[in-house]
């Protein structure tokens, strides 16, 4: 709803709809009927349109677009409307203005924003652009490149930063409402015409088509087979080429691309899917809603690596004061090193920067090779080597130094908590965190709970993902946890493809073009080729430990591509050795090439292994790849692994380089269609016995045999009939 109230000469039309104050239809129909109650008063001289709550509004409700005719049609006309009035109309911004929210305020005469309040135009992130007029009017107040910046990238920006784009007339410290009052008061009578932003040509940009020819580049390079930056883009265009009206008709044209095109679903999905993952439960009951975190005032991260790096620099970030610690000064030293670069970087990337991240000061940020100096954290992160029993050692030594209160939790991308945990005299305080690298950029926290992790446990960890400004999401405890586990059988079909004909830069640029961020092979290379190396001698699939006879391409009676472990074994572990699937020029480079090297000795290998080369489409590298990914994750929610489709997904978006225009992996395959992932998966395995990554899971199987569910439903048939699975 909105509140009209008219106290003085200034009407107050207040946006109310907790907790954002979205602009539901009620909303817009409130607050059309309080402009026109305004315009009707002769009493009221001017209007003051502000939020509840403190927060202006967070746009329109994205929960509308599903009946898009309806809130299509009511908020561009109302923010004419606001424009057209006679009487001047201040817009009181605190909290956040986003979407069609800061699209009211362009419509009003005169902003006036709190020096904390945020603004933007975040259409793009969930698959649109600003519908109502927004494309329009932020070109011709700000001007071209600023308008373009915010509108392709969506970013929000302080009201500092507003104000020097001249997006606010005014920011306060105060009271915004008292303040925005008194604008209005002062502003009475003065001509609106010159505020009003319609009326107002788009500044000139020195050659302007090059200037957006250029842009547009930038904007299609950076998208990714995403549609809303390049339609962004061509409203804004079209903002430099036509009269309002039609810039206004152009907005609305391309908005109703985007609204049905299927990826602004995907990322609305995404949206809620992220919001909906810090609803975390378990299976034995235990839930965010009834578990309460306890307070981390200092915390301490054993090992110095890159891992270690990344996770201390997020902590510093996050202002929670920290210990960190090496086994020897060498390590700690180059840790240290290491660190205080990262951070510079970081400080000179921050608004206040060094001031703000006080890495200098050892009450902040202590270094030490002293295990004893970790008696008083309340939460340990262990980020050492990826070895059950070098973790353990360190786990039993925790939980003989550490205070009993303390959260000891473990890095680790795949080992067994439960193991971790038995070494320790509280296992209801262990728990897995699995950041990703860099980790101080990456947005993912696998968070694992072992068989006895306390729910205050879990409720911590998530707590520390927030402070971290992650996305923590709950997973149980299995070999790979989620992403890891649904990644094995991806990067195996990768594998077998490269056995059976196909080449590393094929087999990437298929899953580029389809949105990764990086293919399988360079990701690869990036990871170091040496690190499932080792974990695959710990496991006994190669080195020393393999029983003589073992067949080639043979473990344990399924197929096995020693690929991977040929490379290594030629001192292939990637870009830190200038060559793995790819060559690079330089160790450590970036940039791959296809290395003949490598296609001959593929053909070789072929041939010692009498393997018939074929010719393998598009379509088939893509399914293979995606639809083994998918399949594990069908089993991952049978066995109660995470609770729902939408954690996988959040998971691969923030993790794993998933294009979020489509959703994630499981929702990927809803559009796809359950039977026809089936069908294919059928088909691959029938020709292809020995994989078991590709044989369909029985949920899988189970929900297209009730007739192809939404994604929302899945779950439900799980709990109800998992013993018939
Ligand atoms: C045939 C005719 C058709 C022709 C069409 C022609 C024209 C059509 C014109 C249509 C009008 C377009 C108008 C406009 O341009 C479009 C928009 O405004 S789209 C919305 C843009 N806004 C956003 O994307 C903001 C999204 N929100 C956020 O970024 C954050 O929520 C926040 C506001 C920064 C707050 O962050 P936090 O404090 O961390 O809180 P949460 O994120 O947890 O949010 C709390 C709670 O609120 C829910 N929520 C947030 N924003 C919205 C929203 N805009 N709509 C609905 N719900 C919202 C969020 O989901 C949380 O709830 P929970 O999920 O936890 O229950």
């Amino acid at each position: 709803m909105a509140q009209y109230a008219r106290g003085s000469a200034v009407a107050v039309i207040r946006l109310r709809n907790p907790p954002v104050n979205a602009l539901s239809l009620a909303v817009l129909q409130t607050l059309e009927d309080g402009l026109k109650k305004a315009d009707a008063d002769p009493s009221v001289k001017a209007v003051m349109i502000c939020g509840e709550n403190g927060k202006f509004s967070a746009g329109a409700d994205i929960r509308g677009f599903s009946s898009p005719k309806r809130l299509g049609g009511a908020l561009g006309p109302i923010v004419s409307l606001i424009e057209s009035s006679e009487k001047p109309v201040v817009a009181a911004i605190e909290g956040v203005a986003l979407g069609g929210g800061l699209e009211v305020a362009l419509g009003c005469h005169y902003r006036i924003a709190h020096v904390k309040a945020r603004m933007g135009l975040p259409e793009v992130t969930i698959g649109l652009l600003p519908g109502a007029e927004g494309t329009q009017r932020l070109p011709r107040l700000i001007g071209v490149p600023a308008a373009l910046d915010m509108i392709t990238t969506g970013k929000h920006i302080p009201a500092t930063e507003a104000l020097k784009l001249g997006l606010v007339d005014e920011i306060v410290e105060e009271n915004t409402i008292e303040a925005a009052i008194r604008l209005a008061n002062k502003v009475i009578g003065q001509p609106l015409g010159p505020r009003r932003l319609s009326l107002k040509p788009v500044p000139k940009v020195p050659n302007m088509e090059a200037f957006l020819d250029e842009a547009l580049v930038k904007v299609k390079r950076q998208a990714r087979g995403c549609l809303a930056p390049e339609l962004c883009f061509q409203a804004v265009r079209a903002a430099t080429q036509s009269p309002f009206a039609e810039g206004v008709r152009r907005e609305r044209e391309l908005f109703q691309v985007l609204l049905s095109s299927g990826q602004a679903q995907a990322l609305q999905y995404a949206f809620f899917a992220e919001r909906a993952v810090r609803r975390w439960a378990t299976p034995s009951g235990a839930s965010w809603s009834s578990a309460a975190p306890q307070p981390v005032r200092r915390a301490a991260v054993i090992g110095l690596g890159t891992m270690g790096q990344g996770i201390v620099t997020s902590l510093v970030k996050a202002n929670i004061p920290l210990v960190a610690l090496e086994q020897d000064l060498e390590n700690l030293n180059k840790g240290r090193k290491a660190v205080m670069l990262l951070l510079q970087r970081e400080a000179m990337k921050m608004e206040g920067g060094a001031q703000i991240l006080d890495f200098h000061n050892p009450a902040h940020l202590q270094f030490t090779v002293d295990f004893d100096l970790l008696r008083d954290v309340d939460l340990v992160i262990e980020a050492v080597f990826e070895n059950m029993a070098l973790k353990k050692e360190i786990f039993h030594k925790l939980s003989k130094i550490c205070k009993p209160g303390a959260l000891l939790c473990t890095n680790t991308s795949a080992l067994n908590i439960d193991e971790i945990a038995s070494a320790t005299n509280r296992p209801q305080q262990v728990i897995g965190t699995h950041f990703f690298s860099p980790a101080h950029v990456m947005r993912l926290l696998e968070i694992i709970y072992g068989r006895h992790t306390s729910p205050t446990a879990i409720a911590t960890a998530m707590q520390l993902a927030k402070a971290l400004k992650k996305v923590g999401v709950v997973v149980g405890n299995c070999f790979g946890f989620v992403g890891n586990r649904m990644m094995f059988p991806y990067v195996q079909q990768a594998v077998f493809l490269l056995e059976e004909g196909s080449r590393p830069e094929a087999v990437d640029q298929v899953l580029e073009d389809f949105g990764f961020k990086i293919g399988p092979f360079r990701m690869s290379d990036l990871a170091g080729l040496d690190v499932g190396w080792r974990s695959r001698k710990d496991q006994g699939l190669t080195g020393p430990s393999l029983p003589a006879g073992t067949p080639a391409r043979q473990r344990h009676g399924q197929r096995y591509s020693p690929l991977p472990d040929l490379l290594c074994e030629q001192g292939r572990f990637g870009q830190k050795t200038a060559r793995g699937w790819y060559l690079y020029e330089k160790a450590g480079g970036r940039t791959a090439t296809p290395d003949p090297w490598l296609h001959n000795f593929l053909s070789q290998y072929r041939d010692t292994h009498g393997i018939q080369t074929r010719f393998i489409d598009q379509e088939e590298i893509l399914e293979r790849c995606l639809f083994s990914l998918i399949n594990e994750g069908f089993a991952i929610l049978a066995e109660g692994i995470a609770s729902g489709p939408e954690h996988l997904d959040v998971i691969y978006i923030n993790g794993y380089g998933w294009p979020e225009h489509r959703g994630g992996p499981m929702f990927y395959a809803s559009t796809v269609g359950l039977p026809r992932v089936l069908a294919k998966l059928q088909k691959y395995s029938e020709a292809h016995p020995d994989v078991p990554g590709l044989r369909p899971s029985a949920f899988l199987k189970k929900l297209v045999a009730v007739g192809n569910p939404p994604l929302k439903e899945w779950m439900s048939y799980l709990s109800q009939q998992s013993s018939k699975l």
